[in-house]
């Protein structure tokens, strides 16, 4: 039986399909889609599509993030409709759905990066905007393509403990810990304006960092966070990519091993949930194109602590996609008793 779901009318009469009503299902009820929300074959049209890309051939330690995106679903089962750090409904103002998984080959990377990238361009249709959950940090790269195909050259926040343009292992050039050169090379990324956020740990030498330096890459580490505070790092970030076409992509490894356990190269040192959550309001009226959400690993994880951490930065990451390029810089006053909560948007 199908349950009864949310049903909002947008301003301009527009039906949009939410999740599956709580108060009537409860949450654990059913097969999980992202925040119970529709599948893409069970609404007329989708604005936002959430896809997930459980692939995890290209890593480099610890193997498992193939079964990230339903471990992120299953996650994400509390998420409620009203964002109040925001003001904002985002699934009452865009139609939000699931698309369900795209496939790649589990033995032949290469085939699999194009059949993502074809994935993805297909998803994004004439107007599709996709916020995709790994699978490895591979698949970030066709992700980009395809947003590049559509946007031409974008601006990228990479949000890692690792910066990922390392050249080859084994020999080997699409890896987990490589996409980023990739797309510098290709000509896909916005040299002007792309960081790192969240960087840390140990490096193979200082030639990495001159590496990257090279495609352009700035860097605000995971200590920079907490020495200049969230709202500087905003501001850094807001200034790096102006108003041009933004992917974002998030390996939850930016978070500390303490905030996120399930995943396959931790590094100690690393944000909080809370400190991310808060960077990621702050990039409210950016032009978000499309996102990642990569590399949690379920077989590391304890209590859905990473899963509930992805969960809640797919569900920033939306948000931003339904605010849009128009809304305000500024979001609702601070404060638990402040006028961010009950304004109505
Ligand atoms: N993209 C992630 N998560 N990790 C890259 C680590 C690459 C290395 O083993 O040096
Ligand atoms: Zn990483
Ligand atoms: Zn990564």
């Amino acid at each position: 039986m199908e349950p009864e779901r949310i049903v909002e009318t947008t301003a301009d009469g527009q039906k949009r399909v939410g999740p599956v009503n709580a108060a009537l299902t409860p949450r654990w009820v059913g097969p999980a889609t992202f925040a119970r929300l529709p599948r893409t074959d069970q609404v007329d049209h989708t604005d936002i599509a959430v896809v997930g890309i459980p692939f995890d051939s290209g890593v480099s330690y610890r193997s498992g993030a193939r079964f990230g995106p339903n471990h992120v679903r299953e996650s994400s089962r509390l998420l409620r409709p009203y964002n109040p750090a925001q003001n904002h409904s985002p699934f009452a103002r865009l139609q939000v759905a699931d698309a369900g998984d795209l496939v790649g080959n589990p033995f032949d990377i290469k085939d699999a990066i194009s059949a993502i990238e074809t994935g993805a361009l297909e998803l994004m249709g004439s107007d599709t905007k996709i916020v995709a959950i790994g699978g490895d940090h591979t698949i970030a790269l066709p992700l980009m393509r395809a947003a590049h195909s559509r946007h031409g050259k974008i601006a990228l926040l990479h949000f890692d403990a690792h910066l990922d343009t390392w050249d080859t292992y084994f020999g080997a050039e699409f890896t987990h810990g490589t996409p980023f050169r990739r797309a510098f090379e290709e000509g896909i990324i916005d040299t002007d304006a792309v960081m790192h956020v969240g960087t840390r740990g140990p490096l193979y030498g200082t030639k990495d960092l001159e590496d990257d330096s090279s495609f352009g890459f700035e860097i605000v580490s995971s200590a920079d966070v907490m020495r200049s505070g969230v709202d500087a790092v905003v501001q850094a970030l807001r200034e790096r990519v102006g108003d041009r076409p933004l992917y974002v992509s998030l390996d939850i490894d930016v978070l500390d091993p303490a905030h996120a356990p399930g995943t396959g190269t931790p590094e100690a040192g690393g944000m909080t949930s809370r400190e991310v959550l808060e960077i990621l309001r702050g990039l409210r009226g950016l032009d978000v194109v499309a996102c990642d959400v990569v590399e949690v690993a379920p077989a590391y994880d304890h209590a859905e602590i990473t899963g509930i951490a992805a969960a809640h930065v797919v569900y920033e990451l939306i948000t931003l996609i339904s605010l849009g390029p128009d809304a305000a810089p500024d979001g609702p006053a601070y404060g638990i008793s402040g006028a961010r909560y009950g304004e109505g948007e």
